[in-house]
């Protein structure tokens, strides 16, 4: 199925990590920076847990945040998706891009290769791929535990190997501070967006 692309971004930020290694503050922190104008946050499982918390008659805000309440349904969500993603890698994808029309899209979630390579097949020369790393005592600090069957799972590990990132973030309580090591982020957003300030 062709993809009908909405608009031309000049950079998107394809952020991953583990749970609670904090793509969420990380990129709220970049939305932040950047501005509404300059730049979207697309969250890849937005659109997932809005059928799913439909479909259920579930809280889908709940569902968007970051306390316990999403980790009930994790399991059941990541098969839901994958049913989903197995007929077609870019489902997600393609929903989460259609109403953006900033400069900068920031994906705060990609999770799978197939999550890259969409990316990458359509948008070659505007995607970068950023890891953001914490150790699990920190993990655990923010309210992870180790779940079989999820931090085993593609879910939590399709990323782990054989990815150039092309930034890796550090966010541990030991690491340099976030806005130094986003420093060279924040000055190719705001050069590809026209933005920069001498
Ligand atoms: N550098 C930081 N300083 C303070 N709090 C942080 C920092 N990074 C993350 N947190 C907090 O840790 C918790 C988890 O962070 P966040 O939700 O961004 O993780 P995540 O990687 O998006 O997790 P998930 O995959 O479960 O959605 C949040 O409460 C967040 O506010
Ligand atoms: C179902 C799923 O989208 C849940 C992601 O929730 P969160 O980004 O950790 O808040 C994970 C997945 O798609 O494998």
């Amino acid at each position: 199925m062709s993809t009908m692309l909405t608009t031309n971004p000049k950079l998107i930020l394809v952020f991953s990590g583990k749970r609670k290694s904090g793509k969420d503050y990380v990129t709220d922190l970049i939305h932040k920076r950047l501005g509404p104008e300059v730049c979207c946050i697309l969250r890849l499982s937005a659109p997932l847990k809005e059928q799913y918390a439909r479909d259920r008659g579930l809280d889908f805000k709940e569902l968007l945040g970051s306390g316990q309440y999403k980790e009930q349904y994790r399991a059941d969500m990541i098969a839901w998706g994958e049913r989903r993603r197995k007929q077609d890698p870019g489902f997600f994808c393609r929903l989460a891009q259609r109403s953006a029309t900033q400069p900068v899209w920031i994906v705060s979630d990609a999770r799978r290769l197939s999550d890259l390579q969409w990316f990458w097949t359509e948008y070659p020369n505007q995607t970068r791929c950023i890891r953001v790393e914490a150790s699990e005592h920190t993990r655990r600090q923010r309210g992870w535990e180790f779940t079989p069957g999820i931090d085993d799972a593609e879910s939590e590990c399709g990323l782990d190997q054989g990815i150039d990132f092309d930034w890796i973030i550090r966010n541990d309580n030991d690491a340099p501070p976030l806005e130094e090591q986003l420093h060279l982020l924040f000055s190719l957003a705001e050069e590809k967006a026209g933005t920069e300030t001498s």
